[in-house]
């Protein structure tokens, strides 16, 4: 592509698509409509529009007008598909959608642009996801909205059609009252940077604004502006299910928009967009506002199919041979069968894992820094073209923690959400029926507003990681252990096991004692890796004397044979910095294993002792 301008910050749109037929050039300040609409800021852009915070002078209301670039503005079916399913929608559900308040024709330089100025609602949840934080009982309530909200389409025969998190937009908390000089306050001052031209490309200035201004920078505004209230954006993919198709789609089979993307539309088995396919789109969507990351990640078509059949096993017998055929020789996104036994990745283990620290998690700003410094090398680390503090603070979002009672509840809703064969997966009705939607789990993260920023350069382990914690729990179990009570098995419906202790078949006791062992090992190993990184010396010192104590009382228990014991270990630990740790929690699980053991008095295996 032949450059006109020099590139513009992220912020900001694409400047090359300001040329004949393109964009319109607009600047703060400017009025559209005879002076009707003054532009205040800049909401957002999109592929083929910019978006703006705007003055109604009529209607004494802030509003957002969608300027389209003139090529778009030919073609552009947004009115009439939101006007189609206005007409088909109960109030209830059409109460959720980004309403379309008036339209007109902008005449510029580049072409006429179709303006349409829609109700005003703030950042979209795929923006905020990326450094804030929803607490979980507002997650499962805007995931009760959102799935309402889609229930309301379904029961009008109208599938989302494109349900991201990039399409569910949370409003301004009492927006309508702001004056201008509150908006500024509460959104920041637009901030404008001149057009630079490419030399050589001076007369394409005249298709261009002079300076071009930035969107609201939505991770620097105070969180109290947004309420936890949705509306839906952009139903343009959206189709009527039962018989003729609306919008975009009567043209062609729209695109797939891959990480929310269902199976049948990923692989080519459909090409039109499904109740079904809303359904598996919503399950991508309740995971990213749960965890803060996305469920299908990759950056090619191929790629998310493999990452789709990672989570969801071996793809459908019947639907081999069409992807075959329609892949031909290229079938290199079909994954062998002989291959899913080493894969562990799966739906049930991403979702058992989403309280995983890295240990990115467990640094400290400093030993962030000191990271990145010997990583990148410390010439180019510490000159101006490295920025550092953005190095540091980003890095995975802090995992979100589930209770093992929320985990069971979050991994059976998403998995009948998440089948491949549409006709398997539940129905938005039955999604809307599931204990995960209604229930009140127990939140593992100490109470915060209902949205709130990663803090990125804390400590972020929590109390509940703490050594003290977890060897109370171990405690606890070794006694039940004692009295003959394993009933601290967690949460799984045991009854179902079938009761048999011959034929090396697990009977009920088995499966208690294993989950009794399971859950102390987990809680014991997050606990000495909190130990090293987060305790002070005191804390350290109680510790000690805390599982002298505990140890004092097995006493008997210790094997002769040991040549570690666990306050050697703890000796050792202290010694070792938080790298070492990270690199070290490999290395020293056969002493682990040892002392969870010892701890919970169970037989100690060959392998353990070497
Ligand atoms: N009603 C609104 N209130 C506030 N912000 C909005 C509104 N509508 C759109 N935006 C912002 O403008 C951005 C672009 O809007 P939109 O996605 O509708 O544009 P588009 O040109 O249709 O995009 P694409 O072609 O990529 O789908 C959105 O990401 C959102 O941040």
């Amino acid at each position: 592509m032949d450059f006109t301008f020099m590139p513009a910050n992220e912020g900001c749109e694409d400047l090359e698509k300001y040329r004949p037929r393109g964009l319109h050039p607009i600047r703060i300040g400017d009025t559209l409509k005879t002076s009707r609409y003054t532009i205040v800021h800049k909401l957002g852009f999109g592929n083929s529009s910019t978006v703006w915070l705007a003055r109604d002078d009529i209607e004494n209301r802030l509003v957002a007008v969608k300027v389209l670039t003139a090529n778009a503005s030919r073609i552009s079916q947004e009115i009439a598909v939101q006007r189609f399913l206005l007409r088909l929608m109960s109030p209830g559900s059409s109460n959720l959608v980004t309403k379309i308040l008036d339209h007109f024709v902008a005449k510029g330089v580049n072409g006429r642009h179709l303006c349409i100025v829609f109700e005003l609602a703030g950042p979209s949840l795929q923006v905020l996801l990326k450094d804030a934080k929803i607490r979980p009982d507002h997650v499962r309530k805007l995931s009760r909205d959102i799935a309402q909200g889609v229930a309301g389409l379904h029961s009008s025969a109208i599938a989302f059609g494109d349900l991201s998190t990039a399409n569910v937009l949370l409003r301004f908390a009492e927006m309508s009252s702001w004056e201008l000089g509150v908006v500024y306050a509460k959104l920041g001052q637009p901030t404008s940077e001149p057009l630079v031209t490419i030399e050589g490309k001076e007369a394409c200035k005249q298709y261009a604004p002079s300076t071009t201004c930035l969107a609201i920078d939505y991770q620097t505004i105070a969180l109290d502006v947004i309420a936890p209230s949705i509306r839906f954006a952009d139903l343009n993919e959206a189709v009527h299910t039962d018989q003729e198709l609306v919008g975009a789609e009567h043209a062609k089979p729209s695109a797939v928009n891959l990480p929310y993307g269902s199976p049948e539309r990923l692989f080519g088995i459909s090409p039109r967009h499904s109740k079904a396919s809303d359904v598996s789109a919503l399950a991508c969507c309740f995971f990213e506002l749960r965890t803060n990351t996305q469920l299908v990640n990759g950056d090619s078509p191929s790629i998310f199919k493999q990452a789709l059949q990672i989570l969801l096993g071996p793809l459908p017998e019947q639907w081999l041979e069409s992807i075959k055929v329609m892949e031909g020789d290229e079938t290199e996104s079909i994954i062998p069968p002989e291959e899913f036994q080493y894969i562990e990745d799966t739906l049930e283990a991403r979702i058992r894992n989403v309280g995983d620290w890295s240990p990115w998690h467990t640094m400290s700003m400093e030993e962030r820094c000191k990271f990145v410094i010997s990583d990148l090398g410390e010439e180019y680390a510490l000159s101006s073209d490295c920025d550092l503090e953005a190095q540091v603070n980003t890095g995975p979002p802090p995992p979100a923690r589930l209770s093992e009672e929320e985990l069971v509840d979050f991994y059976d809703l998403l998995s009948k959400m998440l089948r491949y064969l549409p006709e398997e997966r539940i129905t938005i009705q039955e999604v809307l029926d599931h204990p995960w939607l209604h229930k009140t789990y127990t939140d593992l993260d100490p109470p915060a507003d209902w949205l709130s920023r990663f803090d990125w350069g804390r400590e972020t382990r929590e109390v509940d990681y703490d050594l003290g914690t977890g060897l109370d729990i171990l405690d606890q179990m070794l006694a039940e252990q004692q009295a003959g009570t394993q009933d601290a098995a967690d949460g799984h419906d045991l009854d179902q096991i079938e009761d048999s202790d011959s034929d090396g078949i697990e009977s009920k006791d088995d499966v208690k004692q294993e989950q009794s062992y399971d859950k102390g090992e987990e809680i014991y190993y997050d606990a000495l890796e909190y130990q090293d990184t987060n305790n002070t010396p005191e804390e350290v010192d109680q510790l000690e004397t805390r599982k002298r104590k505990l140890l004092g009382e097995h006493q008997e228990d210790q094997s002769s044979a040991r040549d570690t014991t666990e306050l050697d270990y703890v000796e050792s630990k202290k010694q070792k910095n938080c790298h070492e740790s990270s690199e070290r929690l490999g290395s020293s699980v056969a002493d682990e294993n040892f002392f969870v053991t010892k701890l919970l008095g169970l037989p100690i295996n060959d392998d353990q002792t070497q």
